[in-house]
């Protein structure tokens, strides 16, 4: 009803109305929505250490209390060595070594490793970190897709002390150049495939920056270590390094669980990557309640279609270590190699974005898989429909939410047994749902930006989600102030996602607020259009997005992907009348335009800015109809 909409100039929702429509009764929290968590790459050190304090404004109370406490029941210490271990998710590995010694650990091509050895090899590899001069604190990245090396450095860089910063895949030299620079990074363990990207990175520094050292991970031989005659910039070879360590080495030990373990760039999905700092307490609390969350048993063949870039795999990189898993990593994520793995491996449990899953079951065409598999889903919203398809295919679909923020899936779409009895559409309805907040997260709600008010349990009234929790960041790294943006004095985490709060409590995204189409004063969720497109038989994939409109502001402009092997495609007009049967008439869209594939970030998330770009840059007149007398 109202305009609701974040973006990164102090956007004034007024401007995209015509003039007589400004009379529209708008309530002044919702005229003025500022964004939140807007974006900034202004780089201005910040200490981790003082992040943790900002938001406890109530915590001084709490201390005095806790001190009367301690006097009145004698109590001479209330922390020491015995209760107060910095948590941390390292500890997961060397019980891995214990308990599943034997049982394998990570499983690439014809390679195999057990748990004992990946610790003996992660151990040896913090040791030669070590005598490169990393030092506690230091940033070492990586720029590697799913191997086991991958597995191996998200416990041997913390393991000498460091911060791990894995560099997204997809980006190119110049980007990775600015990660690089801006992350102070020290050592860079670079994948063969990805050489001339970093090597052109590197030699994009300025002069007076010293380049990080590079370590070359190849793949089968020392043949790629040639590769390009590029030898001579590489310190050394990733298993020469793990060949050299020292068996013995203590592994460096967080003094305090606050100290970072990762610093994650987000995806860049709306705008420029921020680094975002992640402690070895939240690494450890997202892992542990990812687990609990999605109920996984110990020893699951787990399969690595989800980038280990991507806030660390959700927090499963460490994860798995905990269950025992058999980590199954692919270089390759297409359908053919996932379902080959599935089939080969006997996979019990995978992740992947809306975008995966749709690709599986597209691939698939309808022919049921082997035996079931439990597949987590989240990092966009997942349209009913394919989770339709998906759970009659024989995945059994679970859904969270979280941002690279929170470090991984911090809302979940925890399920009731009582569900199981619904009609299938209905039970893709419940769980294309958000949900609820995770047993070791502490609180999600929607609620009004401007008053930090809840929003009624309507599952109508649309507000910001905001969180708060263990596992939730540190901060931006070099930004404090886009961190306060978002980590706001009143407690919460400011999520930049629009919302609403069901009866039964659970949390439904309805936008990202940059994503909200104002048409004609209406807000309009482009996420329910996608819905209803995705639901067309010939749909591959859908996103809509804003067009700007001078009548009405803005209108909402389809861009849709057909499925392979269609031989009646539909055409814009009847893609229209779909939709026109399905939702009310001003949500549908004015244009739908056919393109062979959607723009999307490496992580499965369609790019709906440059959707924008090319909505706008569109010349056709949209189409005037009965949708447009509505208004
Ligand atoms: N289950 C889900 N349903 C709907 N949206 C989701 C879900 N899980 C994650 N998201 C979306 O993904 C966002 C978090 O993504 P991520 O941290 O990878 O970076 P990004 O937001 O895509 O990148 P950037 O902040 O640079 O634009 C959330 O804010 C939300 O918009």
């Amino acid at each position: 009803m109202y305009p609701l909409k974040q973006s990164s100039s102090n956007y004034n929702s007024s401007l995209l109305l015509r003039p007589d429509l400004k009379e529209i009764n708008i309530p002044p929290w919702k005229k003025s929505w500022k964004p939140s968590s807007t974006k900034s790459t202004r780089c201005i050190l910040q200490t981790p250490e003082s992040v943790p304090l900002m938001n406890n404004n109530k915590s001084a109370p709490v201390v005095q209390e806790t001190e009367k406490f301690r006097e009145k029941s004698k109590m001479k210490r209330r922390d020491c060595a015995a209760n107060s271990t910095a948590l941390t998710p390292i500890g997961f590995l060397e019980r891995a070594a214990v308990v599943y010694g034997n049982c394998t650990s990570v499983i690439y091509k014809e390679k195999a490793y057990t748990w004992s050895e990946t610790h003996a090899r992660c151990v040896r590899l913090a040791s030669s970190m070590v005598s490169l001069g990393i030092k506690k604190g230091d940033v070492v990245s990586v720029v590697a897709p799913n191997i086991p090396a991958m597995c191996e450095l998200h416990f041997a860089v913390p393991m000498a002390g460091a911060i791990l910063n894995n560099v997204n895949l997809r980006l190119d030299a110049k980007a990775i150049s600015n990660l690089l620079q801006h992350s102070e990074s020290k050592l860079v363990f670079v994948d063969y495939q990805s050489s001339s990207a970093v090597l052109e990175a590197v030699s994009l520094f300025p002069a007076n920056l010293r380049p990080p050292i590079l370590v070359l991970i190849t793949e089968d031989n020392e043949d790629d270590y040639q590769i390009n005659g590029s030898a001579d910039h590489y310190q050394m070879i990733y298993e020469k390094l793990v060949e050299k360590g020292d068996t013995g080495f203590k592994w460096i030990r967080p003094d305090s669980e606050w100290e970072p373990i990762t610093l994650n760039y987000t995806s860049g999905t709306t705008s420029s990557p921020k680094g975002v700092l992640h402690s070895h307490r939240s690494a450890f609390m997202i892992a542990m309640h990812s687990l609990l969350h999605w109920s996984v048993p110990e020893q699951p063949v787990y399969l690595w279609t989800l980038p280990m870039f991507h806030a660390n795999g959700w927090s499963y990189a460490w994860g798995m270590a905990a269950v025992g898993a058999v980590n199954v990593c692919l270089r390759r994520v297409d359908g053919p190699s996932i379902c080959e793995a599935l089939r080969k491996h006997k996979i019990t449990h995978m992740c992947g974005a809306p975008v995966v899953l749709n690709m599986i079951t597209n691939y698939l065409g309808g022919k049921p898989l082997d035996r079931p598999v439990q597949i987590m889903t989240a990092g966009a919203p997942p349209p009913a429909a394919v989770l339709g398809v998906a759970e009659k295919l024989g995945f059994i679909v679970s859904h969270g939410y979280g941002l690279t923020e929170t470090g991984g899936l911090v809302v979940t779409c925890a399920w009731k047994r009582e569900w199981n009895n619904l009609p299938a559409p209905e039970r893709a309805q419940l769980k294309a749902r958000q949900g609820v907040a995770s047993i070791g997260f502490t609180e999600a709600n929607v609620v009004e930006p401007e008053t930090g008010a809840s929003v009624e349990r309507d599952g109508t009234t649309v507000g910001e989600i905001v969180l708060k929790g263990g596992a939730v960041m540190l901060g931006y790294l070099k930004d404090p102030e886009g961190t306060s943006r978002c980590m706001k004095d009143d407690g919460w985490f400011y999520t930049g996602d629009v919302g609403v709060m069901h009866p039964d409590g659970y949390i439904e995204v309805k936008d990202r607020s940059k994503d909200i189409i104002i048409c004609g004063g209406e807000n309009l969720s482009s996420v329910e259009v996608e819905a209803v497109l995705y639901s067309h038989p010939a749909v591959n994939e859908a996103a809509v997005v804003a067009r700007p409109d001078t009548f009405w502001g803005e209108t909402p402009c389809a861009f849709v992907s057909l499925k392979q092997n269609v031989n009646d495609k539909p055409t814009e007009k009847e893609m229209r009348e779909f939709c026109k049967a399905r939702i009310p008439l001003y949500m549908v869209p004015r244009m739908v335009v056919f393109l062979e594939e959607l723009p999307k970030t490496s992580t499965g998330k369609i790019q709906k800015f440059l959707l924008r770009d090319m909505a706008k840059a569109l010349n056709t007149k949209t189409h005037v109809d009965e949708s447009d007398k509505l208004h």
